[in-house]
């Protein structure tokens, strides 16, 4: 589905993506993680051509995204800020978004997340009013809108109070039960043990591993992603110890 070949972005000096080779299909739940600054958020805009990068390909079922944009419409994208423009009203951005994918049928559209968060209740609120774990919610349901094949959520449980937080984990597990590719970063851990099948663990630039869940369990005999983690990092500080 999405082929990642020798992917390399550098910010002046800073050689921010290095030689990243990560391949994902529909079905699966992959975890990106890593420590601030390891490049999880600029390989998610390369792969959304927010950011260009220096070399290597980027494959969509099969095809170059290179200067194309079509591919898109298959991605739900939840920023992990989300910006709004500030004077328009909840409401208004949902019906603006709608309009601008007028080649949408009605009964492709996914509002379980709108119904979820009650967003209709704040459909008449400006966006530069609402609270960090509304926006996310509002970030949220659009990014489930147009029913994508492939959703990308970078950090999208930071802000969330515990019980959206649960809505969100459960709507994707569903996603991802029915097929979809999700791509999710976060830094808490424990919000993607029931939603992940992969973990794509970054360092410096670098994929470090990309490896199935079952895989990783078998391999550190534990069962939650922070312990497999923390058994990871614990043996490579004794390796180089
Ligand atoms: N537009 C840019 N110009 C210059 N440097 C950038 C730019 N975007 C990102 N960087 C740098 O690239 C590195 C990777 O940033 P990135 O946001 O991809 O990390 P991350 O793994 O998502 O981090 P976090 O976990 O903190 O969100 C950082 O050192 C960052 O400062």
């Amino acid at each position: 589905m999405i082929h990642i070949r020798e992917l390399n972005k550098k910010f002046g000096k800073h050689h921010v993506l290095q030689n990243i080779n990560l391949q994902f299909e529909l079905g699966q739940g992959v975890a990106l993680i890593g420590p601030n600054g390891s490049g999880k958020t600029t390989l998610i805009k390369a792969l959304l051509g927010m950011v260009i990068p220096d070399k290597g390909e980027m494959l969509f079922n099969g095809s170059s995204i290179k200067n194309q944009s079509l591919y898109r419409q298959n991605i739900g994208y939840m920023p992990q800020i989300s910006r709004f423009p500030d004077n328009m009203k909840v409401g208004q951005l949902f019906n603006m978004i709608r309009d601008v994918r007028e080649d949408i049928k009605a009964d492709v559209y996914d509002w379980e997340l709108y119904d979820s968060f009650e967003i209709e209740q704040m459909k008449t609120k400006r966006l530069n009013i609402l609270s960090g774990g509304m926006k996310q919610k509002v970030s949220a349901a659009l990014a489930f809108l147009f029913n994508p094949k492939v959703l990308v959520l970078d950090e999208p449980t930071a802000g969330l109070d515990p019980v959206s937080n649960e809505i969100l984990k459960e709507k994707l597990r569903k996603s991802i039960t029915n097929g979809k590719l999700v791509l999710i970063t976060s830094h808490i851990l424990n919000d993607l043990d029931e939603i992940t099948t992969h973990v794509a663990y970054l360092m410096d630039g670098k994929t470090q591993f990309f490896k199935s869940l079952e895989q990783l369990k078998m391999e550190t005999s534990e069962d939650r992603l922070n312990k497999i983690i923390a058994h990871i990092l614990n043996g490579e500080e004794a390796v180089h110890a």
